[in-house]
This record gives structure tokens, sequence and C-alpha cells, in this order.
């Protein structure tokens, strides 16, 4: 049986301002109880301009949330207007952050090599990539959904070593699932994120794969989150729309109550 502790993860996107977040951070502490962080590691990742706010009050108050970034900038320093450095992130005190999104991927025009290079930034500076991985709908209907995914693992992970790489959590999202309400049903899910598990073995060791987490993403809710997670191969999920209702985010991270 895993040992693996999952992890839900709430990743707000471009919602909910330093104020909001205040009080949406406060809302989750007061719910959560201990035993709740006993059995499920729980963390947000909020836009960069709320980071501060978060550590502030994580710190105050000792609170057992764990919080990270959205992307970080391959460079330390420098002349890149609009990016976020690892230092700066690893100055906030962020655990994770998150590293080649399907909307980054899309909208920013990231490739494989970018996003291996921003893996690289965030080991450099101690925090735990959380790498998004996943396939376009029309990947999926010619089949090829596997083999895009693991050829987005393997982009990411060139020359990462084996120190590193037993620290990731890798996130499967399937593009077509994301903030559309089409769950990717969890026997599918499972499949690829088992053929994950399998390359990092490949790639590095059973024992290694056997250690790191793989989380599902994609319209994740209270209702179809526990079916997901009785799955062998999904450690966690990476929670978009349903982590900005605090109540349903704690309801998903309680999946054993449903
Ligand atoms: O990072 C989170 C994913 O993009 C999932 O978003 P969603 O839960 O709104 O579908």
């Amino acid at each position: 049986m895993s040992t693996r502790t999952p992890l839900m993860a709430g990743n707000w996107k471009m919602n909910l301002n330093h104020l909001e977040a205040i009080a949406h951070v406060q809302k989750l502490a007061f719910a959560l109880a201990d035993k709740d962080y006993d059995a499920v590691e729980v963390a947000v990742l909020p836009p960069f301009t709320d980071l501060r706010s978060v550590q502030t009050l994580v710190d105050g108050d000792k609170l057992k949330i764990k919080y990270g970034a959205q992307d970080i900038s391959a460079h330390d320093s420098g002349a890149y207007t609009g990016e976020i450095s690892g230092p700066m992130l690893a100055k906030l005190k962020c655990t994770f952050v998150a590293i080649g999104h399907s909307e980054r991927r899309q909208y920013h025009h990231e490739t494989d090599e970018i996003v291996n290079a921003k893996i690289k930034a965030a080991y450099k500076h101690g925090l735990t990539p959380i790498l998004c991985v996943g396939e376009e709908e029309s990947v999926r209907e010619e089949g090829g959904h596997v083999a895009h995914t693991l050829a987005q693992v393997d982009g990411a992970l060139k020359d990462i070593p084996a120190e590193q790489a037993e620290t990731i959590v890798i996130a499967y999202e399937p593009v077509w699932a994301i903030g559309t309400g089409k769950v990717c049903g969890a026997d599918d899910a499972q499949e690829v994120c088992g053929a994950i598990r399998g390359r990092l073995a490949e790639l590095y060791s059973q024992e290694l794969a056997d250690a790191v987490r793989i989380q599902y993403g994609g319209s994740v809710k209270s209702g179809n989150v526990a079916e997901i997670m009785a799955k062998p191969d999904i450690d966690g999920a990476l929670i978009g729309g349903a982590a900005l209702d605090a109540d349903e985010f704690v309801k998903i991270v309680r999946f054993r109550d449903q």
C-alpha cells in the first residue's frame, strides 16, 4: 500500500485579490482541523500579488496550510519585465511552484524546454515543482494521450537528477477537462497517471517512482474526488474553480468522508 501523503492544491489562477486571499485562507484554517492536515497535505497557489499576505498569515498564525506560486522565471534576476524569480519566491517561503500549466503553455507559448528550465530554477532555489502535463482533446480523440503526456514528462525532466526528481509533484491535467465540467473518468485518469509512474521508474528507479506524488486535475469537485482518489496511482488533486469556494475546497480535502 502506498505511503504517499495525498496533496490537495488549490490553483486560484487569476482570482482573489490579497484581501480576499486573507479571508479565504482564514476560512480554510478555521474549517480544517489538525487531523485533516495529518491525513492530507493542503496547499494554495495564489496569484503573485497575494503571496506576501498569505505568508504573513501562515507565519503569524503558524498555519499548516502550505502555499506556492503559479509560475516562476527561468532566470534569477535581470531585465525580464513582468517576471518573478526563484529567489523572490524562496524569500516568501513558498513551498511549491506550478510549472508548465496548460494555460502557460497555451497563452504564453511555454515549450518543454522552457518548462525544463523553470524546473531547474525551482530546484536551484529549494522550491518543489508541481509539473503540469496533459493532452488536448484532439490528441485524446486520436488515442495519443499517453504518448503525448509522457513526452511532456521526458522533456520536463531532462537532466534533472534523481535526488531532485524524487521530490517532484506531477499533475496530470487533460486540457479538455480543465474548467469545462468534463471530468476525465477515474479509470482514464488512472491509465495516464499509472503510465507516468511507469515512466519515472524507467527514467530513474522503481523506488523513486513509488515515492513521487501524481495528482489529477480537471473539474475536480467534492462530488467526484473520492472516486478519483480511489485509484492507485492518483495521490491528490490540482483544483481550479472549486478551490475558490472555501467550503467546497475543504470538502475535497476531506475526500475520505464523502
Ligand atoms: O490547475 C488546475 C486545473 O487547471 C483545473 O482547473 P479546474 O478545476 O477549474 O478544472
